[in-house]
């Protein structure tokens, strides 16, 4: 538990990461994800519980001593140090600076700008580094060291997105190739899947849910999480608007089950018309990325976005015929669900 005055920030959160797994924090602004990250670092008193790690309780521990590692949004690069002295920073102390050991240093901090993807920069000044290569540059600092647990808070959040898209690939590659055991704080979903092993939703200072990637898109376990993750619509399965995604689905359903429907749940069919069609009226049309987006009108179901080819143009009013997928469709337990 965190607290901080009357405010509690985390509260019954439990939370085991397995050796060398990457699970990231995942939730909304305030949802207290930092708060959490801050905790086990040891940067945030706890109001209650404890963290351990390896069994052992880390609590008394102060953050230096703890050997986990930290990388924030802002990378904290040092200005007055080139990129070779930033990652050098983060090597442990050898005490008598011999030449061996420089040369060992120097050999190490070659290896890391090399996993980050950085090599030849080692006499760069940070100034003249873009914002991706600054926190590839925090990274290889912060694994310098080989920390039994790396902290990450938003580390790519200061990116523009396409190449937040591109470093989430390669922060996942480098903290499997190390086998570095971490624990990722981020907002955003893709971030998210594409780093972790698991997910942890958090909301309101609690977990939500924590499940592989895969398993969190395909069995949101409430209705909480699944809006979350961008789920748009949710039929009650005894409906008979549920009739066509219940036989998309290829399975029996409990009447008090839930269909939520992600975003292309329903695809405009083109060419070749067929009366059980599922009917949609079409709202407006935008493009995003290759694609079509058509929201949709739905009887029984609502607004939704069907997906068309890249350029399809409808009129505000069509009634146009729709094919379910049932990949964008998850189905929720009744008993769970919470309007
Ligand atoms: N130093 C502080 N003093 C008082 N309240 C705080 C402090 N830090 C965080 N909080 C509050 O605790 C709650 C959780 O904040 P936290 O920063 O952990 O959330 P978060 O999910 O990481 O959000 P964000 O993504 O915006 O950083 C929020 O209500 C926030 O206002």
């Amino acid at each position: 538990m965190v607290r901080y005055g009357p405010t509690t920030a985390v509260d019954g959160v439990t939370l085991h990461v397995a050796p060398g797994e990457v699970v990231a924090l995942l939730g909304p602004s305030g949802c207290g994800k930092s708060s959490l990250l801050r905790a086990v670092a040891g940067l945030e008193p706890l109001a209650g519980g404890s963290v351990a790690f390896d069994g052992v309780g880390v609590d008394r521990i102060p953050v230096h001593r703890r050997g986990f590692g930290l990388m924030f949004q802002d990378g904290q690069l040092f200005a007055h140090r080139d990129v070779a002295g930033n990652v050098a920073y983060g090597l442990p102390a050898t005490g008598v600076r011999r030449s061996s050991s420089r040369r060992a240093d120097i050999a190490r901090v070659d290896e890391l700008l090399d996993l980050v993807g950085l090599a030849g920069y080692g006499p760069r000044p940070v100034a003249t580094l873009s914002g991706g290569e600054r926190q590839r540059v925090a990274l290889a600092r912060a694994l310098a060291p080989t920390p039994r647990l790396l902290l990450l808070d938003e580390p790519l959040s200061a990116l523009d997105r396409a190449l937040r898209e591109r470093l989430a690939v390669d922060l996942r590659a480098v903290l499997v190739a190390t086998g570095t055991t971490a624990v990722l704080v981020t907002h955003d979903q893709d971030e998210a899947f594409a780093v972790a092993d698991r997910v942890a939703v958090m909301r309101a200072g609690r977990l939500l849910q924590v499940d592989a990637p895969a398993d969190l898109w395909r069995r949101p376990r409430s209705r909480e999480v699944a809006e979350f993750l961008g789920y748009e619509a949710f039929v009650a399965a005894s409906s008979r608007a549920a009739d066509p995604l219940t036989a998309a689905l290829a399975r029996d359903l409990r009447d008090d089950d839930v269909v939520a429907l992600a975003e292309g749940a329903f695809v405009v069919r083109t060419g070749g018309g067929d009366p059980d069609a599922v009917k949609g009226e079409v709202r407006g049309v935008t493009s995003r990325r290759g694609r079509s987006e058509v929201r949709v009108d739905v009887d029984g179901i609502g607004t939704v976005t069907a997906l068309a080819p890249v350029g399809a143009r409808f009129d505000a009013g069509t009634v146009l015929p729709l094919v379910v997928d049932p990949d964008a469709l998850a189905v929720l337990p009744g008993s769970d669900v919470h309007d």
